[in-house]
């Protein structure tokens, strides 16, 4: 790999051959046909110096070359049994406990059962989350003097370079707070969720590990690991989620919804096993070679990478809050704010109802569809609340009737064509209010975020793309 062109752009030549030095001492094989330049509107990226085939294998790790639980449990627990109760007591709080209040699901079942007296420290680490560790990880390894992961923590970027998240509006205001107005209700509630799991993670991490103390720092190593993660399954990892790998490198592909390379894993027998980077076209000189992170919206990406793309084969609207408001109302007019949802939710049988059938949340449209689980919400949005009770002893046949209906469109022995005219009038309801939002919202956006083009080019893409669903399936409807 060169770095010729990257020294204009912030980072220096040094600190690429520092990095490409730094894996190769790993045993990390790096291709000759790739360059990390800066791209315009994208930060840096992976371009192909040369034509490089389809099935080349760009970047080859040696699993334990990766940073991820499993090798950042092993570097710890070295670091102790090598530095004994002073290493441990310069990593660990006394008081630390296995993180009791972590989401379960998240957290790692021992691999190894560590014995000794690393055992005790081998527990905590298992009891974090892949986010939590590696975020801690980061943290610790950027305040210490002798890290072994110097030359990648110079490339990884700034603070400043991650502000297009909306979580960091709110987080660390600067100004940007008030962009969080801006956003589209379930843009805007994708971001609080991921605040929720920042303090959180935060908690955990600073009640186990000595010096955690710094908020920007921790923002830093957190949105780090987030937006630089891949994929890579480990059996003790308890779910998807938490399959977490940084491969540093890797990590400068930018991405794409069309399918430019793989990662792949061969497993050519014990300490024989690694993670590649494979291409899955043919790319020209000059081309910069991309990766998928998923099937992802612009929301999406924007909540957890801070970018959108122009366009976006994975576009959807997202009408989860407008169409909550009016289950849990039971009316479209006099609706409540979107924040209110949680009482309701409690209360509403419609929504109970959806949520013992699995069909509570999630409701979108692409441009020329209208998923199943919005069009069961719209059926239940148009019956009595009774229909979605239980059914009791003296009810009238018309209501048992009715909920065998709608159960049978839930399971799909029915089309649920007795819903459909009652649903197309809530849709263009709903759709007629989201395209009116929209235009005023573009507007907002345009006259009181000038001085933030990159932020306000974001949230302007996401109602642009609302409005444009929402005009597609309104010309559907009134055909
Ligand atoms: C895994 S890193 C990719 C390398 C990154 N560009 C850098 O400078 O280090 C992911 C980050 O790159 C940026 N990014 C990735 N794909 C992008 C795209 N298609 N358009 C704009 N920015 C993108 C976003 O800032 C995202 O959080």
């Amino acid at each position: 790999m060169t770095s010729s062109e990257s020294h204009q752009h912030g980072l220096q030549l040094e600190e690429l051959s520092d990095l490409v030095s730094e894996l190769q001492s790993r045993g990390v094989l790096i291709s000759d046909g790739i360059s990390v330049q800066q791209i315009p509107g994208r930060g840096l990226g992976v371009v192909a110096r040369r034509e490089i085939p389809v099935g080349e294998r760009i970047v080859q790790f040696p699993v334990n070359a990766l940073l991820n639980p499993r090798t950042v449990k092993t570097a710890i627990l070295q670091e102790i049994s090598e530095g004994g109760p002073d290493a441990a007591s310069s990593i660990f709080k006394s008081t630390a406990h296995a993180n009791q209040n972590a989401n379960v699901g998240k957290q790692f079942r021992p691999r190894v059962s560590v014995k000794g007296p690393t055992a005790k420290y081998a527990a905590l680490l298992d009891s974090l989350s892949s986010h939590q560790v590696l975020a801690a990880y980061l943290y610790r390894e950027r305040v210490r003097t002798n890290s072994g992961w110097t030359a990648f923590l110079n490339v990884l970027p700034t603070l400043e370079s991650l502000t297009g998240v909306p979580m960091v509006w709110n987080l660390l205001d600067r100004g940007r707070r008030r962009f969080l107005e801006y956003l589209p209700a379930s843009t805007s509630e994708h971001a609080a969720r991921m605040s929720n799991q920042f303090w959180d993670d935060f908690k955990a991490v600073k009640d186990m590990f000595i010096n955690v103390e710094d908020i920007e720092l921790f923002t830093w190593a957190w949105l780090c690991v987030n937006s630089r993660c891949l994929y890579y399954y480990m059996s003790e990892a308890r779910t998807a989620n938490d399959c977490m790998t940084l491969a540093p490198l890797v990590d400068f592909l930018n991405h794409s919804d069309e399918e430019h390379c793989s990662i792949q894993i061969h497993d050519a027998g014990p300490a024989m096993k690694f993670f590649s980077l494979v291409t899955t076209r043919t790319y020209e000189i000059d081309e910069e070679i991309y990766l998928s992170y998923g099937a992802h919206t612009n929301s999406f990406l924007l909540c957890e990478y801070g970018f959108t793309l122009e366009t976006n084969k994975n576009t959807e609207l997202d009408i989860t809050v407008e169409l909550l408001e009016i289950l849990s109302r039971g009316s479209r007019k006099g609706s409540c704010d979107s924040r209110d949802q949680k009482v309701a939710k409690i209360e509403s049988p419609k929504l109970k109802f959806l949520e013992a059938h699995g069909y509570l949340g999630d409701y979108t449209l692409s441009v020329d569809t209208i998923s199943f689980r919005t069009e069961v919400a719209l059926a239940v949005a148009q019956v009595r609340a009774e229909v979605c009770s239980d059914q009791s002893i003296d009810e009238p046949k018309a209501r048992t009737l009715e909920r065998s209906q709608l159960k049978s469109f839930i399971s799909g022995a029915s089309n649920g064509s007795k819903f459909m005219t009652t649903s197309a009038v809530i849709l263009s309801d709903i759709l007629e209010e989201i395209v009116q939002k929209s235009d005023l919202m573009l507007a907002m956006a345009n006259d009181n975020m000038k001085e933030e083009a990159e932020n306000r080019d974001n949230i302007r893409r996401l109602y642009v793309e609302r409005k444009d669903i929402a005009c597609a399936h309104l010309r559907l409807l009134h055909r």
